[in-house]
């Protein structure tokens, strides 16, 4: 049997499969190893009559062999060809092929400063993967995030290694969604918050005590990642972690930040996931982070409820009408909680800090704000003022305006059986996956005055609390120019996304940055350690879907009336 002809019966079936996975994007294994095995076998039994024969092992390599062959071929072609639906949207080429490009170079974390070089060559919307377009235009923000927006990308399938079992996030089905939205909503409403103010108090009370009993440099970022992970298991589960005391003797931060890395893999490659849930070996730290989260989930719910933590209302105890949902969901929004509820917070505060420290009048303007509401007798844990703070909640929107804690956004989907979608003379079609990306929308000229400096001044004259024509100028701008047209596009201001799948704790990061700058401004003065070059951190910001940050080596000088009441 002649190679020419195992490969006459193999190359039709070749690009039928194709079609069939093309339509039906799945992530079933059985249907891929039907698809990839099933054809080149029956034909390698076709040609020797159904009969075990000496010949059939090389028939059968010949088919398997011209048959994957083929369907490749089928792959690339299509995608390169003008028949692709997104053959229109311009994009390097490597990109159209395959996203197993993508996919490693996400592994060097620099995939929002990839996109970003990729908008400047392309313009504003890049095909960034076979099926997947990146959108950098302000105009796209409310039809693709907005109230009649589009459901979630196909990423988080990867991150959690399912396309069945998912923590709320991921879930692509609208009406499902919302379902299991409505008790976060509840649990980080306004109401629950104030529940969680004396626990915010006294975690933030302990890191200042932690903090005074450390000498010399402390890395900065190290101890709010600390205080991050124990708040939020406080709020999340009334309990269960004490990283500010013990230290991280469990790795727990090595473990999320090594499962994000794999994350970011699996997020361009969803199927890879899947497959990769089969090979414990290989998806160890991915497993060991997921698991991390479901334990924490497991324990609280075998405690039961001590206070009315998140998974008070997450269970629906605040609902006697409703069933709790099934310990299933309950424990793969564990990971959730601690990840969406930490890494993120720890990431925005980091870049606060490291802000502050690199402009001496942003840094004095903020302390003299906090003096002012919070002279010596008043705690620093009292939220009251936090609406009078502008100038501090300028300083963190600037933080997470230039270092967006999640940096390429959340990815959103056409559904494969939906229209195009159509905003001005941009089509997108069934089965586009999409980004809206902060980084690049936060830092584009056309939507901000100065976009790469740090300029907290920006917020306040676009609230009308401050002339331009009176405000300080960025170090950065041209002295003796003429200050150019004040531009502040707030719809691409997006650290939380936005619209009703946006981020639910958007108001608890909020109350939690405020009060973590208070109590430690408060408390001490701070300044970079010397010799460290401040340049380190914006090139270190890294892209794990949430980002990675380095070291913020700081040197603390207690303030003299330094808050030591101890929590031991
Ligand atoms: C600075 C801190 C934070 C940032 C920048 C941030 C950002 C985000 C973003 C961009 C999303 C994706 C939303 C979308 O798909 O459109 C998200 C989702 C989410 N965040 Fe946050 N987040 C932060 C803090 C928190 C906190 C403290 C919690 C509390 C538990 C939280 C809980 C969640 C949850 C549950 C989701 C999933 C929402 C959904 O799919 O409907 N986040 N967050």
């Amino acid at each position: 049997m002649s190679l020419r002809e195992v490969s006459l019966l193999t190359i039709p079936f070749a690009i039928l499969a194709h079609q069939v996975l093309r339509r039906y994007e799945t992530y079933r294994i059985y249907v891929h190893a039907c698809l990839l095995l099933g054809p080149p076998i029956l034909a390698a039994a076709r040609l020797t009559s159904f009969r075990p024969t000496p010949a059939l092992p090389p028939i059968l390599f010949n088919s398997l062999v011209s048959y994957l062959a083929a369907l490749v071929t089928s792959v690339i072609a299509y995608r390169l060809s003008p028949f692709h639906p997104l053959a229109q949207y311009p994009g390097p080429l490597w990109r159209r092929i395959s996203m197993f490009g993508p996919a490693a170079m996400a592994t060097t974390g620099n995939r929002h400063r990839a996109f970003a070089s990729l908008h400047q060559k392309y313009g504003d919307v890049v095909r960034t993967g076979p099926n997947e377009l990146s959108i950098a235009d302000a105009s796209f923000v409310g039809p693709l995030l907005g109230a009649s927006g589009l459901p979630k990308g196909p990423n988080h399938v990867g991150a959690s290694m399912s396309d069945t079992k998912m923590s709320m996030v991921g879930i692509q089905d609208i009406p499902h969604h919302l379902q299991r939205r409505r008790p976060w909503n509840r649990g980080l409403s306004q109401q629950a918050l104030k529940g969680y103010e004396p626990l915010m108090a006294e975690r933030a009370q302990l890191l200042v005590q932690r903090l005074t009993q450390q000498s010399g440099p402390v890395d900065l970022g190290l101890w709010l990642k600390y205080f991050a992970y124990d708040f939020m298991s406080d709020v999340a589960f009334g309990d269960g972690s004490d990283l500010l005391r013990e230290g991280d003797k469990a790795n727990i931060w090595s473990i999320i930040e090594d499962g994000m890395v794999v994350c970011t893999i699996a997020h361009s490659l969803p199927w890879l996931g899947i497959y990769l849930s089969m090979i414990p070996s290989a998806a160890g730290p991915m497993l060991a982070f997921q698991e991390n989260g479901r334990r924490l989930a497991r324990e609280r719910l075998e405690r039961g409820s001590k206070t009315r933590d998140l998974y008070h209302y997450l269970c629906n105890e605040d609902l006697s009408d409703n069933p709790p949902p099934t310990l299933d969901e309950l424990a793969d929004d564990g990971t959730l909680a601690i990840v969406a509820g930490s890494d993120t917070v720890s990431v925005a505060l980091t870049s606060v800090f490291y802000c502050l420290l690199t402009d001496t009048e942003a840094h004095r303007n903020v302390q003299q704000e906090i003096d002012r509401l919070y002279p010596v007798g008043e705690p620093f844990s009292e939220t009251k003022h936090h609406r009078e703070m502008h100038y501090l909640q300028a300083v963190i929107n600037e933080a997470m305006r230039l270092f967006p804690p999640i940096p390429l956004g959340s990815q959103r989907q056409v559904p494969h059986d939906a229209a195009s979608v159509v905003v001005g003379s941009v089509v997108i079609p069934p089965g586009t996956a999409i980004y809206l990306p902060p980084w690049v929308l936060q830092r584009d000229p056309r939507n901000f005055t100065f976009p790469d400096a740090f300029w907290p001044e920006r917020w306040l004259i676009a609230s009308g609390q401050l002339h331009y024509g009176d405000a300080r100028l960025p170090s950065s701008a041209k002295r003796g120019h003429e200050r150019p047209d004040f531009v502040h596009h707030e719809a691409t201001f997006i650290p939380f996304s936005a619209g009703p799948m946006n981020c639910p704790g958007k108001g608890l990061a909020m109350m939690e940055m405020r009060s973590v700058v208070i109590a430690l401004m408060k408390n001490f003065g701070m300044k970079l350690r010397d010799g460290w070059n401040p340049a380190t951190f914006d090139q270190e910001f890294k892209d794990y879907f949430t980002a990675a940050r380095p070291e913020l080596p700081v040197v603390l000088e207690p303030r003299l009336h330094v808050e030591t009441k101890a929590y031991e």
